[in-house]
């Protein structure tokens, strides 16, 4: 995955003020005084992305069923003629190359409010690199991205931002090694917000809470295991400044949230994701807040458990998009070829 690639030159969004000024946090001031390497460059680069996490599975969650389907065209032709309202974000005939490797070529969707989205597609097709566009850490070479029907050139701003946040959770969870739990949570209200420390202190133990976490505020993340690791990044996708005047509804992006997790701590993480969506609960049973997300994955228990509606990206277009258990019915010819296994993924397990 790409999330190591992102080039240190990129403005990311939500990122720090740019003023280089820092509060230190109560208890390990000297780490945030001391200089950021490289991977702490990328990693503040990473924070501002919002991240989603997933608690128990929703009481409304019901797996997809093997009914058969619609096909893209169907779908495509049906939401044109819908209101276009609830978009948050659209990449229009997007294209992007390294070098001579020519990576997207006229990729077009929607993201619109309340989906839970997978993109999916075999390696080295674009899937992280449509993310990094998506939330403005890289810049499309034709298109464009609309964010609520605005038009964004090249890279993302914190004021071009203004109206929907947009949080990316990478691969890695991207923590600062030498802060505690506490410090890569509240990181951004410790250094952006007006918020009192002992009251970002508090919204931090609240947040660990709603991703299922107690007691670890004062550990490192050499402490933690893997799937910890992947939730506290998504308590620190999802915290945001209570104090600040309008809530603005937030799309997280995560690539491969579950790459290298056992399975339970996949499911933990997948229904983690699913409950910081607004149609879910989180591990507080609270309402999810995460207006929308999009999840690149390889893993099938990651669609079948945090996706409704796939996009499948296929030498730098998308060739297939509709819900995910209509992927195992198309007869798209590139889909069949990948379906054998999708299919028996989403056939009900009496049947397999
Ligand atoms: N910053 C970059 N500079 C040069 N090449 C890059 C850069 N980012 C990505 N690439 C190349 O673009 C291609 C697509 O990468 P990307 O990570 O988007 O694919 P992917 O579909 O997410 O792959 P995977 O499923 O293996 O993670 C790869 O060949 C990768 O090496």
């Amino acid at each position: 995955m790409a999330s190591s690639a992102v080039p240190v030159s990129y403005t990311p969004p939500h990122i720090c003020n740019g003023n280089g000024s820092r509060r230190s946090s109560s208890t390990t001031t000297s780490n945030f005084l001391r200089p950021l390497s490289i991977d702490d460059e990328n990693a503040a680069r990473k924070r501002r992305v919002a991240c989603a996490c997933v608690a128990p599975p929703p009481h409304d969650f019901t797996p997809p069923k093997f009914t058969g389907g619609h096909k893209m065209e169907h779908l495509s032709a049906e939401k044109d003629l819908e209101d276009e309202s609830d978009v948050l974000i659209e990449c229009r005939d997007i294209y992007k190359s390294f070098g001579e490797k020519h990576i997207l070529r006229g990729v077009s969707f929607k993201i619109r409010h309340g989906e839970a989205v997978g993109i999916i597609g075999p390696s080295g097709t674009g899937k992280s690199t449509i993310l990094k566009i998506m939330a403005g850490l890289l810049a499309p070479d034709k298109g464009e991205v609309l964010i609520r029907g605005r038009r964004r050139h090249g890279l993302i701003s914190d004021e071009e931002i203004s109206g929907l946040r947009i949080g990316l959770v990478f691969q890695s969870a991207a923590l600062f090694d030498s802060l505690t739990v506490r410090e890569n949570v509240g990181f951004l209200l410790y250094e952006n917000s007006t918020m009192p420390e002992d009251q970002i202190a508090e919204l931090v133990t609240e947040t660990l809470a709603a991703v299922g976490l107690k007691g670890v505020e004062d550990r490192l993340p050499s402490e933690l295991s893997g799937g910890m690791k992947k939730r506290v990044a998504l308590a620190r996708s999802i915290i945001f400044d209570t104090m600040k005047d309008t809530i603005e509804p937030e799309v997280l992006l995560y690539d491969e949230p579950t790459a290298g997790l056992d399975p339970i701590a996949s499911t933990v993480v997948e229904d983690l994701i699913r409950s910081v969506h607004m149609k879910g609960e989180d591990a507080l049973g609270k309402p999810g807040k995460i207006s929308s997300y999009v999840v690149v994955t390889h893993q099938h228990s990651t669609i079948r458990r945090a996706v409704d509606r796939l996009l499948f990206l296929y030498e730098g277009k998308v060739v297939w998009q509709g819900m995910t258990h209509e992927f195992s019915s198309s007869t798209n010819p590139i889909v069949q070829q990948v379906n054998f296994s999708f299919c028996i993924l989403f056939m009900p397990l009496t049947q397999r």
